[in-house]
């Protein structure tokens, strides 16, 4: 194990640095979860690479750009496949889900409640079908986005398909592998106690109070 200190620094929110929480936490890696308010953010942007977070401090070192702070930890930790084309498939999965948030941070940030409606019909099937297929690649779909064993990726897939459940109930139910991989990741023993803590907190998944999260304790 890659024993040293870390911080991560991002908004008091979900956004893009829940995935970095949830693999941290799900590994109990320690880390020191540093949020901070909207109002603090122009004390924070100067220190920033380059002027935006998630951040995670590594020691003293900085590590900006969230596909490279999961890679990061999926070097160090192991969750980044077996060999080369198990590591190629899991950045090609990640880098799909990564296209898919675009679009839904592109509904949350622009006209919401015009947007809503099209995107939970005509998006986001489309898009959730690449990614059901794709999953499949790896022990038919049952298991992890590589198979047998959880790599970083999979931590993004669970919070996507999380955010697009709360957006809509019914998001997964033509997506059977997609569901159940969500079903089952959520009730993985570390990830159970800090989704609970989570929801019963009212953590905002975003920065504008869009989608929040309903209790279920
Ligand atoms: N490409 C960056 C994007 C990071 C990003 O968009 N961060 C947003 C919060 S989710 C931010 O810092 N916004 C404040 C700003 O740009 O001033 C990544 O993947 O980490």
């Amino acid at each position: 194990m890659y024993n040293v200190a870390m911080k991560l620094t991002y908004f008091n929110c979900r956004g893009l640095g829940e995935m970095i929480r949830l693999l941290l936490t799900d590994k109990q890696i320690p880390f020191e979860d540093e949020r901070f308010g909207y109002a603090d953010w122009p004390s924070y942007k100067p220190k920033m690479q380059f002027g935006q977070v998630p951040c995670l401090y590594v020691e003293d070192e900085q590590i900006v750009q969230t596909g490279a702070i999961m890679r990061h930890l999926g070097r160090a930790y192991g969750l980044n496949g077996h060999n080369e084309q198990e590591t190629t498939f899991i950045d090609m999965f990640f880098e799909g889900i990564r296209d898919l948030h675009t679009k839904y941070a592109h509904l949350i940030y622009g006209d919401f409640e015009n947007g809503k409606e099209p995107f939970i019909k005509d998006v986001l099937p489309v898009e959730l079908e690449k990614l059901e297929k794709l999953f499949k690649t790896y022990s038919n779909g049952e298991l992890f986005i590589a198979g047998p064993k959880e790599s970083y990726a999979d931590y993004a897939l669970f919070e996507e398909l999380d955010v697009l459940l709360v957006l809509s109930h019914s998001a997964l139910d033509h997506f059977p592998a997609l569901k159940s991989f969500h079903e089952r990741f959520s009730q993985r023993s570390n990830l159970k106690v800090y989704l609970s803590k989570r929801a019963a907190l009212n953590v905002p998944i975003n920065g504008n109070g869009k989608t929040i999260e309903k209790k279920k304790l």
